[in-house]
């Protein structure tokens, strides 16, 4: 039995859907969907055997991971979901209280780089949880991701709008990545068939999601109060593979951020995949 991580979010849908919609055989395979941040916690404690997860995650505790070959969650100029919202100017923003989302690991250091080191401010950074319920009413900025940022654009509360993807790319002209998949070292070790096999699934799953968007939409949209069109266009912005701009951005927010780490796959050998 495998156990498997799964992003809560709209946008982990196309890279699962091969399951979801039951094209692709999910026998023995339990799928555990949370949000990134308790995704990373399970993988790293051996809860889960194989997740997507934050590249922060990644990074930081490289040692006891496996990469799964040509899988992200990255964006090129605009990711659309992942907004640093503000009432005010950035500048106006050094010692003032910016809420930062415990949902989120990559994008929260992304952030306290940019603001750093781009921007020059050090604010006071408060954690909130839309779960828990602990934001205040009328934060002067915050950072959002995922389903939550899609739905706080319609709110049009923050003049100030800030997409990390987008401040990523005007430093480096590179896309960013905010998450990837691995998998644990001692769980491919044990479970070395099992995961290959998953592996391929979740890949032909994946060629499934990318040519199902106008269905996914269909299905999901309304879930997270969304249209159709702002679905579409947010997936088709998306990047899913993970080559080798994606790789490079990837060691480029390692060194920018100070973080020693080194990127291992699962040895190509192992994988039987046809193209
Ligand atoms: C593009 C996104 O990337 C996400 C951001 C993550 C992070 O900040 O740690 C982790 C996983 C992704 O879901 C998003 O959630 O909108």
């Amino acid at each position: 039995m495998l156990r498997v991580g799964k992003i809560e979010y709209l946008n982990t849908i196309p890279v699962y859907y091969g399951f979801l919609s039951g094209k692709v055989d999910s026998s023995g395979v339990v799928f555990v969907e949370e949000v990134p941040s308790e995704l990373n916690k399970m993988l790293r404690e051996g809860k889960l055997d194989i997740s997507v997860i934050s590249s922060y995650e990644y990074l930081k505790n490289s040692q006891n991971y496996l990469l799964l070959p040509n899988l992200s969650i990255s964006a090129k100029k605009k990711v659309i979901s992942v907004l640093f919202l503000s009432t005010v100017p950035i500048h106006q923003l050094h010692r003032k209280d910016v809420w930062l989302t415990r949902s989120s690991m990559t994008s929260r250091e992304l952030l306290k780089y940019l603001l750093r080191e781009v921007y020059g401010i050090e604010p006071n950074y408060r954690f909130y949880s839309l779960k828990e319920g602990n934001l205040p009413k009328n934060p002067t900025a915050l950072l959002t991701i995922g389903d939550d940022a899609l739905k706080m654009i319609k709110t049009q509360k923050f003049p100030f709008v800030y997409d990390l993807a987008e401040e990523w790319f005007n430093l480096f002209s590179l896309p960013f990545v905010f998450a990837v998949w691995a998998v644990r070292k001692d769980s491919f070790k044990e479970k070395r068939e099992e995961v290959i096999t998953f592996y391929e699934k979740l890949i032909k799953s994946k060629k499934i999601g990318l040519d199902s968007y106008k269905e996914i939409c269909k299905n999901f949209s309304s879930k997270i109060s969304i249209c159709e069109d702002l679905c579409k266009n947010y997936l088709k912005q998306l990047i899913y593979d993970l080559n080798i701009e994606e790789l490079n951005s990837m060691e480029k927010f390692s060194k920018v951020i100070n973080v020693v780490s080194s990127f291992q796959f699962i040895p190509v050998n192992y994988l039987r995949l046809k193209s």
